[in-house]
């Protein structure tokens, strides 16, 4: 491994370095040449037809890890300003007392910071040591709000940090204000006009032409290099998908200019983020990203991501339903309730915003309940129930209560009953640092095909980031592409991902030199360390 110089919560950083005739670490790039294998599978008969297909790539990625903003929607919120108070605490190494003694900055709930994965000889490294990434307390922060509260005051509403770390950063992050948003009536609840105060006035176009300002202002002004935008406002009311409307890239732009009643606030970000060459990420369950602004982000290779972060209830419930189906046990009723009382289970006390989260939420099973056709029919499936309370007095600290039933053996039956309670804000602020830190990734990273005829050309990966989708409910996918929900599929496509990009086979867990008689090949280097984690000197 190298040592490289990281800046926050340790004085070193490492990087794996791998040593193999198929990669090369010049100046400018990692490239590794990757035999990517999948099994093709045709029927022809009552026979099912396995066919191993093995398809070479080069995968190419920048070691430059440029100076990176980020810029988030509803900056002002409670994920906003508790990332920004989890940054600054961990730029500054800050430690607070509470009752149950003195807390220390980490970035726990991050898996590119406090995540290992398994490199090889049951060694585990951090999951940011395969390749280059952003320093979590090098990004530069900016952000709207429709409310105008400095981050300071912002952090004081939101109620989630203690009183003794919120005094340290009170000076700091007071200097900080969220730009006036875009904010049109009839998206979010009725019940946020209280917070509206620092909007953009004028039409849908004038809104896109001064978010694109906005946009190029901050990475002028901080030069940087890359700008990552991420909508952590509130849930909109999802918007209809109308031919002529929203349904290509130039019909959403013709819409914008002339207006249209049907284009939401989020949509207005996604464009301007995409005309100034960003990558946008959908925090929230409505469907932003209409046919249109799909394939504009497509024609100008720009990159999307969401929807929803995977925080709490439907992370675990996408954990617990994949285990039960994989052990051939099947889930017959799934009933989600929670209460929460911040300003984003307020916003979810309505109906319509209700709606788009019932959505993302009740969708995460489909496919674990499709994988098995032995427990369930085709079209079958769980009852599935969700339910969402404002109960405003427990604030940021959600409280979710799920009963899962399943049928197992001879009419048996098994019911897991589980009461999670966290502050929301603290799972979601780490979600929000990994879907930067990893898109920016993404931005570094180009593919070439190789054949007998040589190397093509190499090209960016495809504009929706479909491995983004660990990090979320309702994972955006390009078209054709199956979505995966199983949080552990999730990790692993991201984890093998990397892998690939450093040449390295993807983790089997078959651990077959422990099963046969033959020892491995004879390069194999003996095992890094004799109790699987290396030391890296923190
Ligand atoms: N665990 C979690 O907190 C979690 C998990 C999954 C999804 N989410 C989603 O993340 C979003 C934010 O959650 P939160 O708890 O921070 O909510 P929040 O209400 O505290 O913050 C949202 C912020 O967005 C601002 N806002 C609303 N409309 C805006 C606009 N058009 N432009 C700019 N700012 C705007 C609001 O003023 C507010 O400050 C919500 O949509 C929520 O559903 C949160
Ligand atoms: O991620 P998760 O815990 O399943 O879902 C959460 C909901 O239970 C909660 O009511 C909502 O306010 C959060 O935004 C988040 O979506």
């Amino acid at each position: 491994m190298e040592q490289t110089n990281g800046t926050h919560n340790s004085s070193r950083k490492y990087l794996v370095r791998v040593q193999s005739d198929k990669v090369t670490y010049n100046n400018d790039v990692i490239q590794a040449d990757y035999e990517y294998q999948t099994t093709r599978v045709t029927t022809q008969g009552e026979t099912i037809v396995a066919t191993p297909v093995s398809t070479n790539y080069q995968f190419q990625t920048k070691r430059h890890v440029p100076r990176t903003g980020l810029m988030l929607v509803g900056w002002g919120g409670n994920n906003g300003s508790t990332l920004t108070a989890a940054l600054l605490a961990n730029k500054h190494h800050l430690s607070w007392n509470t009752k149950e003694g003195v807390k220390d900055a980490n970035l726990f709930g991050s898996i590119t910071q406090s995540s290992t994965v398994p490199l090889g000889d049951e060694v585990y490294v951090p999951l940011n040591s395969l390749l280059p990434m952003v320093d979590p307390c090098d990004l530069e922060l900016d952000g709207w709000d429709i409310s105008g509260l400095d981050l300071a005051g912002a952090m004081n509403r939101a109620k989630v940090l203690e009183w003794q770390l919120q005094q340290q950063l009170v000076q700091e992050m007071s200097k900080m204000k969220p730009r006036p948003a875009a904010h049109i009536p009839g998206f979010v609840a009725s019940n946020q006009e209280t917070r509206v105060d620092n909007v953009i006035t004028g039409n849908r176009q004038s809104m896109v032409e001064q978010l694109r300002k906005d946009i190029a202002e901050f990475k002028a002004s901080r030069q940087l290099e890359t700008v990552i935008v991420i909508w952590t406002a509130n849930t909109e009311r999802f918007a209809e998908i109308r031919e002529g409307v929203n349904d290509t890239a130039a019909n959403l732009l013709a819409a914008i200019r002339a207006n249209h009643s049907e284009i939401a606030p989020s949509t207005l970000y996604a464009v301007a983020s995409i005309l100034e060459g960003c990558t946008y990420i959908n925090g929230s369950p409505q469907n932003t990203f209409v046919p249109g602004c799909v394939e504009l982000a497509e024609k100008h290779s720009t990159f999307l991501g969401g929807d929803d972060f995977k925080s709490g209830q439907t992370k675990l419930k996408s954990v617990l339903v994949d285990f039960l189906v994989s052990a051939g046990i099947k889930p017959a009723s799934i009933v989600s309730y929670n209460h929460l009382g911040n300003n984003d289970g307020k916003n979810l006390s309505d109906p319509m915003q209700f709606r788009s989260k019932e959505i993302s939420k009740s969708n995460v099973v489909d496919d674990m309940v499709g994988s098995n056709h032995i427990l369930y029919q085709p079209g079958e499936k769980p009852d599935h129930c969700v339910v969402i309370k404002y109960v405003p007095y427990v604030g940021d600290s959600k409280r979710a209560m799920d009963e899962y039933m399943s049928e197992i053996m001879l009419g048996g039956h098994n019911t897991i009953v589980v009461h999670n309670t966290c502050e929301d804000s603290l799972l979601a602020a780490p979600l929000i640092l990994d879907l930067a830190l990893v898109a920016e990734l993404c931005e570094r990273i180009t593919v070439a095909k190789r054949d007998a005829s040589g190397t093509s050309e190499h090209q960016p990966l495809r504009s929706v980031l479909s491995i983004l989708s660990y990090m979320c409910k309702a994972p955006q996918v390009p078209k054709g592409a199956p979505v995966v929900n199983a949080l552990f599929k999730q990790k692993a496509c991201i984890e093998n991902v990397l892998r690939a990009c450093i040449g390295l086979a993807p983790s089997n867990h078959m651990l077959l030199e422990h099963m046969v008689r033959f020892p491995l090949a004879k390069d194999a280097a003996k095992s890094a360390s004799s109790n699987g984690c290396i030391s890296l000197g923190h």
